[in-house]
């Protein structure tokens, strides 16, 4: 299922609109071409990649990467010998400069990418995913978009009614169920993705850099939501980003990854306590963990 699950939610796995799967498409005006409907569900779990996802994690750790790397086919080396752990209700981001291989670190620990090297440890079969882009499907409402994972799951539909109604509160979705993908803005449309994952109540959270498309407001906005979620139900997570203030803001520890092939620089404590507000940014201790963050991304281009 974490793969399965994984694979659906990808945009470099799937994508409903370029017939990916399956035979039944049908077109209509208002969502363009190859639009897929429903039919194209059972297609869409076979798996893109089989392997085991990973030994079990130690008593504590949700997620641990031990000397992991990862060589393409093409000889690209995109990461070397990574090794950190994520403990259980810990929240971790991880930053890099473009091309460090931090959504390769991501696929691995998704099982959408096979490691070369090293080993993978997770502690639970079904992980939460957002990624860049939302996946949703556009013939799907807000509410069939959320159930989806349950659906495929094949949670009775009493209980998935629950779930859904549960995750979308939970998301700032409520009075939106019956929207379609299309009549969403950007940041809604991943909060939809966000309701989705929660739909799984995942004890392991793994962000790729879910808010990279937004602008600045919205972004916040929802960094503050991710807080509020990570408050409420206390997941462990692994966020990748670009952005400096935002693993700060949101971590409790920060991995810095050197330039390709991805290294362990250095990893940083935030020393913050949780719940934060969108206020400590402006805090002249947030400027200074900021601050050592960077220094360890520069040494990165030495
Ligand atoms: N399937 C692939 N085959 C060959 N090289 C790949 C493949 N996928 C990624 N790479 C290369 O591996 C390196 C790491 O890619 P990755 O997307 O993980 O980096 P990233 O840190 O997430 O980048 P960005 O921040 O720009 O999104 C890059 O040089 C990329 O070109």
């Amino acid at each position: 299922m974490a793969a399965d699950a994984a694979m659906m939610l990808d945009a470099q796995s799937y994508d409903p609109g370029q017939r990916p799967f399956g035979r039944s498409f049908r077109r209509t005006r208002s969502e363009g071409p190859g639009v897929a409907d429903d039919s194209e569900l059972p297609a869409v779990r076979q798996p893109a990649v089989r392997h085991d996802p990973g030994a079990p994690a130690p008593a504590g750790i949700a997620l641990a990467f031990t000397g992991v790397g990862k060589i393409f086919p093409d000889g690209t080396e995109a990461l070397r010998d990574i090794s950190f752990t994520v403990g259980d209700g810990e929240f971790v981001a991880v930053v890099g400069p473009s091309g460090s291989g931090k959504s390769t670190l991501l696929r691995i620990a998704s099982a959408l990418t096979e490691p070369s090297y090293g080993t993978v440890a997770v502690s639970t079969a079904v992980p939460g995913y957002v990624f860049q882009d939302p996946t949703l499907l556009p013939w799907r409402s807000v509410e069939g978009n959320v159930g989806l994972l349950a659906q495929l799951d094949g949670v009775p539909k009493p209980e998935r009614r629950r779930l859904v109604a549960e995750a979308i509160s939970l998301a700032g979705l409520a009075g939106f169920e019956r929207h379609r993908p299309t009549a969403l803005s950007g940041g809604m449309r991943m909060r939809v993705s966000l309701a989705r994952a929660l739909t799984v109540r995942p004890s392991l959270f793994l962000f790729d850099e879910p808010f990279s498309a937004l602008d600045e407001i919205t972004r916040q906005r929802l960094g503050q939501e991710v807080l509020r979620l990570y408050g409420q139900e206390r997941f462990a997570g692994l966020f990748i980003t670009h952005s400096v203030v935002e693993s700060v803001w949101l971590a409790s520890r920060v991995v810095v990854l050197s330039t390709r092939p991805g290294r362990v620089l250095a990893e940083i404590d935030v020393p913050f306590d949780y719940p934060r507000q969108v206020e400590l940014r402006f805090d002249a201790a947030f400027g200074r963990t900021a601050r050592t963050v960077s220094e360890a991304l520069r040494e990165s281009f030495a």
